[in-house]
């Protein structure tokens, strides 16, 4: 008989033995990695460590370069996926998109453009009234209603970011995937960014949050993967995980992990 009391949410990411080679290169090297819905999650590595593959794998940019037995490949347990249609399910926050924002867009439009998945509106957009209620939903939630007509290239790096988690949440999706997102943040920045992503882990959405910043790992992320050449290292509760031999030998220098108040801090360095 099977007792349902106690049964897992069903698995967003799974993947088994995923091997990515690129140009000679190989990107992610056998690996196994499952990730369920609603999960608060970090992968944390190096520079190089293969994360950015990771994502592009997620998201489908990125295939395994090999199939056959023992290869898994799926979201939300299917393998074939269409790239729009999964974004509605996962919302995908990098801070290398501001990058891309170059022209006057208020950060309103920047909101209201992930509905089209584009960088900005164009006329072919028809913006529907069930848009805006929903924009309008969010720039309350993320407190940036007052910044809405402010062109993204006059807001500070930390409200344009809000204003990018805004444009992931469109959809609703069940979770979001931070790319590096406290990249070129102040300490206040910081502190703000912090604020609204434990409110929206609270709500109930779950966070893959992918970085090379200990301190970015917010309380309510319980499960840390360390990855490191394309693999993962090390994936299991985050007091397990996050250890002073675990970091040191991670990013290879000398380091000592402390904890305080539900954050994980590396100094000593
Ligand atoms: N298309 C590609 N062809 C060849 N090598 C690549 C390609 N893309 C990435 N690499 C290399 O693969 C390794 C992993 O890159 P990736 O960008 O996934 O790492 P990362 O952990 O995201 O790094 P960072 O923290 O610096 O962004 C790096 O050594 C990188 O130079």
């Amino acid at each position: 008989m099977t007792d349902n009391t106690h049964s897992s949410p069903p698995a967003l990411v799974e993947f088994q033995n995923v091997s990515v080679v690129r140009d000679g290169h190989r990107l992610l090297d056998s690996v196994s990695l499952t990730i369920r819905e609603g999960e608060h999650i970090a992968i944390l590595g190096p520079n190089g460590a293969g994360k950015s593959s990771l994502i592009r794998a997620i998201t489908r940019e990125y295939y395994p370069s090999a199939g056959g037995a023992g290869v898994v490949f799926r979201f939300r347990g299917r393998d074939t996926w269409d790239a729009f249609d999964l974004r509605s399910h996962l919302g995908v926050v990098s801070s290398d998109l501001q990058h891309t924002f170059t022209r006057g867009i208020s950060g309103r439009e920047v909101v209201l453009s992930g509905f089209f998945s584009s960088i900005g509106l164009f006329l072919s957009h028809e913006v529907t009234p069930a848009m805006e209620r929903r924009t309008d939903e969010i720039l309350e939630f993320l407190e940036v209603a007052h910044l809405a007509d402010r062109p993204m290239t006059e807001l500070s790096s930390g409200e344009a970011r809000r204003f990018l988690i805004g444009r992931a949440l469109v959809h609703d999706p069940s979770t979001l995937l931070l790319d590096e997102p406290t990249n070129s943040l102040d300490l206040a920045a910081l502190h703000t960014f912090r604020k609204t992503l434990r409110k929206i882990a609270q709500s109930g959405t779950g966070i893959i949050l992918v970085t090379h910043n200990l301190h970015d790992i917010i309380p309510e992320i319980s499960r840390v993967v360390l990855m490191r050449d394309g693999a993962v290292q090390k994936d299991g509760p985050k007091a397990d995980v996050l250890t002073s031999e675990a970091i040191a030998d991670l990013f290879r220098v000398p380091v000592r992990v402390r904890e305080e108040d539900g954050y994980y801090y590396a100094t000593g360095y």
